[in-house]
């Protein structure tokens, strides 16, 4: 049975390090969620608050609105696949996964019963007596997993668990969280620095950051709406213009840049501080006319050759930088650098954006 978890105002310090502040969160019954964020973020220390390996300095945790921040972990209701997956390597495949129940003192009877039933639902059918060190990096992790999942946990906690596979059993583990998400019900916390792998898998998302949560959503809200630059940055648009100006007119937003107007249909008001975070694949460069009020005059900088694209380095007439990719089959004659040129942004190009509190102020 699936169950929710909350994480209410959490601060966890060790020392003079705050590796969680004032977070949080609302973990729906059955979701697939990630937490998502580089090296520090606190993904690592959130996840052991919910699985009670470690209690917050201050705030709360719930499971479904049970307050469970004194319970420990062997008393949770919850189960961990850790990064370093800790098999015992003295044991065989379903002694390994046997264990938990074993100390549950489940009779041996059932005990096999659901080692097998456990087994064959990560793939591992007639795995039971093999020795877990004589099995490849992916059927180790599937015995770290079917060990968590025969407990049959309301919630399942994995830590990095596809840290270490070469990149074909990753996307076969990934894909196989998924349909084992899908098969128990539970709900699932995926802790992973890999924004493909949080993207792919996840129902919804927390980018955090220095100890913080920058934003939850679904993942496709992180693009259309990056609640901050930071956040836009994370999810792959890496260049930020700092427009003069940003303006409302009507419904859309204008934003200035080096005297010309760009109108921004349909964008929403991110106040006067606002940045633009760039889509390098949706600008065009521009022979001759080009449309008013969707385009910008730039010099070419250099460029790069990528394949299927060319990736022009362009400096805009206020001294910006900006990438585009270009695609090649749409060339007619390259500009070389030095050459000014036009550039055309299609519809959603430019997503207006506040600057990240946190980003500003704790990155120095
Ligand atoms: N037991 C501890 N003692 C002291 N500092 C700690 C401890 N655990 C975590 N930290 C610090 O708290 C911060 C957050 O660490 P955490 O492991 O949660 O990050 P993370 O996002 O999981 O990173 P990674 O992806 O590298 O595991 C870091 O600055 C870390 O050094």
């Amino acid at each position: 049975m699936a169950i929710s978890i909350a994480i209410d105002n959490v601060t966890r310090t060790f020392g003079t390090v705050k590796a969680l502040e004032g977070v949080g969160l609302k973990i729906e019954a059955g979701e697939f969620f990630t937490l998502l964020g580089s090296s520090g973020s606190g993904k690592s220390t959130l996840l052991k608050l919910i699985g009670g390996f470690d209690r917050p300095t201050t705030g709360r945790v719930l499971f479904d609105e049970q307050d469970v921040t004194d319970m420990p972990a062997n008393r949770r209701p919850s189960n961990t696949v850790f990064q370093d997956l800790a098999l015992f390597p003295h044991m065989s495949v379903g002694d390994n996964v046997a264990y938990g129940l074993k100390v549950k003192g489940i009779a041996a009877s059932e005990r096999n019963k659901r080692v097998d039933s456990t087994l064959a639902l990560v793939d591992l059918a007639g795995f039971a007596e093999r020795n877990v060190n004589l099995l490849s990096g992916g059927q180790r992790q599937r015995v770290a997993l079917a060990r968590a999942l025969v407990m049959e946990p309301g919630i399942l906690l994995l830590d990095e668990p596809l840290t270490g596979l070469d990149e074909r059993l990753r996307q076969q583990m990934r894909d196989e969280f998924g349909r084992l998400h899908q098969r128990t019900g539970s709900t699932f916390v995926l802790v992973t620095h890999n924004q493909d792998e949080a993207l792919s898998l996840s129902d919804r998302m927390a980018i955090m950051h220095k100890g913080t949560i920058e934003q939850v959503g679904r993942p496709a809200d992180f693009f259309a709406n990056p609640a901050n630059d930071f956040v836009a940055r994370f999810v792959g648009m890496e260049r930020i213009l700092k427009p003069e100006r940003l303006e409302r007119s009507g419904g859309d937003t204008v934003a200035v840049i080096a005297g010309e107007r760009l109108v921004l249909p349909g964008a929403r008001d991110v106040g006067e501080m606002g940045l633009l975070a760039v889509r390098p694949d949706r600008i065009s460069l521009v022979n001759g006319h080009a449309a008013p009020g969707s385009s910008l005059a730039a010099t070419v900088a250099g460029r790069q050759f990528r394949g299927r694209f060319f990736d022009f380095h362009l400096e805009l007439g206020d001294g910006q930088k900006l990438d585009a990719e270009i695609a090649v089959e749409f060339a007619s004659a390259w500009p070389e650098p030095g050459n000014p040129v036009r550039l055309e942004f299609a519809g959603g190009a430019l997503v207006p954006v506040p600057p990240s509190r946190t980003a500003a102020n704790r990155d120095t």
